[in-house]
């Protein structure tokens, strides 16, 4: 029997990414509103309440606003993309490498990752839960994100304005990313997280510098990337690279990915090390990890339908 799933939110850039990959998929019925009723909170009800899975693919208040339209006898299960619910009790973080498949599998409330939060989390909890790394250490983090990163408002702003080269926000710290960083690292305290954005439409590097000669029990950059490689042996969607490579390009042009790419660089003299993450801010950054989310609470194999070399 195929599953009804509501995407609220379907035309914004996450849903749209979401249908996409839902399309020919026999497991699941998708469920959009026409284009008259897709912000009015009868029929969102409705088809929330109706559904097997919705999918939030909305701002935070109006994803606030879309969980308040549940009715506690509704069975339909979550997925919300938005920051709305990341470090709200009763949601699991859908990130299933990190904290477990079955969890993901089993929750009725799942939050999907932030894009950069993705990149952090995936280089950093690992290497701390193994005590490889200190948690009480305060780590930094800079990244850039393709504009698609900010929605429609975002993706308008740059197409429109051709000579932006690199953006940089949330200048003053403190980022709404922040807390899921530091709750699923497993930091005791707030990363400093150094955000921007380029003139691509897609893609993401997350860069962790970590002066590895200061940090209290750290290991060597070349023991942080066996714990990695090991870790995410059995991912399809998480791959650690283990060849050096002297640089790395994002390229403007390179097809939509749902895969994650870890890298790790130690300095010859083993002072500090970089663990670099790249992905697509609309992949396992949002709409590839809402996919594979939805495919393991629905009990079907959690690659299906998507976007993997
Ligand atoms: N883009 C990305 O790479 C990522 C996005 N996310 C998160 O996913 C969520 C969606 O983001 P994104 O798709 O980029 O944003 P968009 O702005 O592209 O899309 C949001 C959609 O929600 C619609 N919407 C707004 N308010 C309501 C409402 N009250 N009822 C129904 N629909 C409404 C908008 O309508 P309208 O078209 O009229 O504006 C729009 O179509 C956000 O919370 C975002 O932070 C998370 C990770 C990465
Ligand atoms: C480039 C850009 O603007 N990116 C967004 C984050 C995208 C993301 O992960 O979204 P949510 O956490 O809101 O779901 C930002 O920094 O606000």
């Amino acid at each position: 029997m195929s599953a009804a799933v509501f995407i609220d939110g379907a035309v914004g850039t996450t849903g749209l990414e979401i249908a996409e990959r839902l399309a020919e998929r026999p497991e699941f019925t998708l469920v959009t509103l026409p284009e008259g009723q897709r912000k009015d909170a009868a029929a969102r009800a409705d088809a929330l309440n109706d559904a097997d899975f919705a999918i939030l693919c909305l701002p935070d208040d109006a994803a606030r606003e879309a969980v308040g339209l549940i009715d506690p006898d509704s069975a339909v299960r979550v997925i919300d993309a938005s920051t709305a619910h990341r470090t709200s009790d009763g949601w699991t973080f859908g990130f299933p490498e990190i904290v477990g498949r079955d969890a993901v599998a089993g929750a009725a409330r799942v939050s999907n990752p932030g894009c950069y939060s993705t990149g952090f989390i995936a280089l950093v909890a690992p290497l701390i839960r193994e005590g490889l790394l200190p948690g009480d250490w305060p780590y930094t983090c800079n990244a850039v994100s393709g504009y698609s990163g900010g929605g429609k408002a975002l993706i308008e702003r740059f197409e429109g304005d051709p000579d932006i080269a690199w953006r940089g926000y949330a200048l003053a710290p403190g980022h709404k990313h922040v807390a899921e960083m530091q709750r699923f690292a497993g930091l005791s305290i707030p990363p400093l997280f150094a955000p921007a954005v380029i003139p691509a439409h897609r893609g993401m590097v997350v860069d962790v510098p970590l002066p590895l000669s200061a940090m209290p029990g750290a290991a060597t950059a070349d023991a942080l990337r066996d714990h990695l490689t090991g870790f995410y042996a059995g991912s399809r969607v998480v791959r650690v690279a283990t060849e050096p490579v002297d640089e790395l390009v994002l390229r403007r042009g390179r097809a939509p990915t749902d895969g994650l790419e870890l890298h790790v660089f130690g300095a010859p003299d083993g002072s500090q090390a970089r663990l670099i993450a790249m992905l697509d801010n609309l992949g396992k950054g949002a709409s590839g990890a809402a996919v594979q989310s939805l495919n393991l609470m629905a009990g079907v194999d959690e690659t299906a339908g998507l976007r993997l070399p």
